[in-house]
């Protein structure tokens, strides 16, 4: 039995999907007029990790994951760099899917972009319009009328009086009450915009989700997850929208990934504290980064540094080095152990992956203490288990050696090391040591150490 924390009901409940044996579920994803920094890569990886969990434990997964792909600050940043806002958003798409390959995040099972639902998004405004729970205002935006739900704040936890005595009025707003909030934006001349039944205009962020997850999902779908601010006041509104327009409970389950922190504040553009994925894989291995984001649970706070990463890249290395030499069992020929019920049970209690990382270790030590009992089959066997369990995770897949020839971004290339290290074998055969030494301490310093053992010569990062 799946146990999952529900942000609507601030308890773990019994995860009961709708249609049995199936999963659908909706996660917000970016507004794409930047490169993804590693708060983004949280939210990308934690709901990854929770599909590839579910789909694991025998659910068929439908998990859509949008892109915003129109928005004022995709606009205003197209604009600085003086290219069409299309250019800016293919770029950056391509760019986020390139970063989420290489953290092994995979692809969601459907992707939309707002631009391509605007029918959609218009028909729901409509809806929600002819029903008394938006209006359109004379300046041609459509606001959504707050005090027409009973349930607003029930996400949230927060008070509709409180909301409406703490918002500020804006004079240039055309609300009715300060806690509305806009459903379609109308667009100034020459602005990039499309018809509605209010004149030209944009759909505002809040409407895409609900119109997106709808009609990819259903009006009642299983899972709603995002990154932690996104709790209020977006979710909030998505909820609105979606139950007075189509008259259903919206989401089961609401789930959210605790914020990646530097210095005790959270990464964020705005704050200017961020460090991109691109930037970090310059100076990682992506492993070292899926692993640093998967070990810690999904739900909490997490705290970036150099030395967390550095961390990080230690402890897989570990498991790394308990494969390494090992070759693994057929995977069909492993029976279950105590550790893959172990691994269940953790993971059943709200994807709780920094236990299943504790039991990860646990079967590398058993591969260890084999190797040290001279007991062959048992560390082959051990070793599937680990790799099998890694993957649930995403972890793990490479050949060790690989792992530990990641690109150093160093001076010499796998091809030189092999080079130099055939040049000592040579050296060692002819008896010449001094040579030997020589070549070893070359290596050394460029932090390529050198293991010897009865079947040759490997190398690793220092
Ligand atoms: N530090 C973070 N930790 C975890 N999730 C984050 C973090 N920063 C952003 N997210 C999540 O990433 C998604 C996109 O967020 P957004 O584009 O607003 O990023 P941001 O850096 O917070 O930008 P801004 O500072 O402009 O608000 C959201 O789901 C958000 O919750
Ligand atoms: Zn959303």
């Amino acid at each position: 039995m799946i146990r999952i924390y529900n942000t609507l009901t601030q308890q773990k409940e019994e995860f009961k999907s709708i249609e049995p044996g199936k999963v659908r579920m909706y996660v917000c994803g970016m507004t794409v007029y930047d490169y993804c920094h590693l708060g983004h890569a949280r939210v990308l990886v934690a709901f990854d990790v929770i599909t590839r969990y579910l789909r694991h434990r025998g659910y068929d997964v439908h998990y859509v994951r949008n892109i915003t792909d129109i928005d004022d600050k995709i606009l205003r940043r197209a604009e600085e760099n003086g290219e069409r806002f299309t250019e800016l958003t293919e770029r950056m798409i391509r760019a986020m899917h390139e970063d989420e390959a290489r953290l092994g995040v995979l692809s969601p099972t459907e992707e939309p972009r707002a631009t391509g639902y605007i029918d959609e998004i218009v028909a729901m405004i409509h809806k929600l319009v002819a029903s008394g729970h938006a209006y359109a205002a004379d300046n041609g935006d459509v606001y959504f009328a707050v005090e027409s739900f009973d349930g607003y704040g029930k996400l949230s936890k927060k008070k509709l009086e409180d909301l409406v005595a703490g918002a500020r009025v804006d004079v240039q707003e055309a609300k009715r009450s300060p806690a509305d909030f806009a459903l379609w934006k109308a667009a100034d001349e020459g602005e990039v915009s499309w018809p509605s039944p209010w004149g030209d205009g944009r759909p505002g962020w809040h409407i895409e989700c609900s119109a997106m997850s709808t009609c990819c999902l259903g009006d009642t779908f299983d899972i709603h997850g995002g990154g932690p601010d996104l709790l209020f006041p977006h979710h909030e509104n998505e909820i609105a929208q979606s139950e007075c327009a189509t008259g259903h409970e919206f989401a089961r389950a609401w789930m959210h990934a605790g914020a990646i922190r530097v210095n005790k504040e959270k990464m964020s553009k705005s704050l200017g504290n961020f460090f991109t994925i691109r930037e970090i894989l310059e100076s990682y291995p992506a492993e070292v980064v899926r692993y640093f984001l998967v070990s810690s649970h999904y739900r909490s706070q997490v705290d970036y540094s150099e030395d967390n990463l550095a961390e990080a890249g230690r402890t897989l290395t570990k498991l790394y080095h308990a494969l390494r030499g090992v070759v693994p069992a057929k995977a069909g020929e492993v029976a279950e152990t105590e550790h893959d019920r172990r691994f269940q049970e953790v993971m059943d209690d709200d994807f709780n992956t920094a236990g299943a990382i504790a039991v990860l270790h646990a079967v590398a030590n058993d591969i260890n203490q084999h190797r040290r009992d001279g007991q062959e089959q048992e560390a082959k066997e051990s070793a599937a288990v680990l790799v099998r369990l890694g993957a649930v995770l995403g972890l793990l897949q490479q050949d060790p050696e690989a792992f530990f020839q990641a690109d150093t971004g160093g001076e010499l290339s796998a091809e030189d090391i092999e080079a130099m290290i055939q040049a000592r074998t040579d050296a060692r055969l002819a008896k010449d040591f001094a040579e030997a030494d020589r070549i070893r301490d070359e290596l050394a310093d460029k932090g390529i150490i050198l293991d010897d053992s009865r079947q040759g010569t490997t190398w690793r990062k220092a």
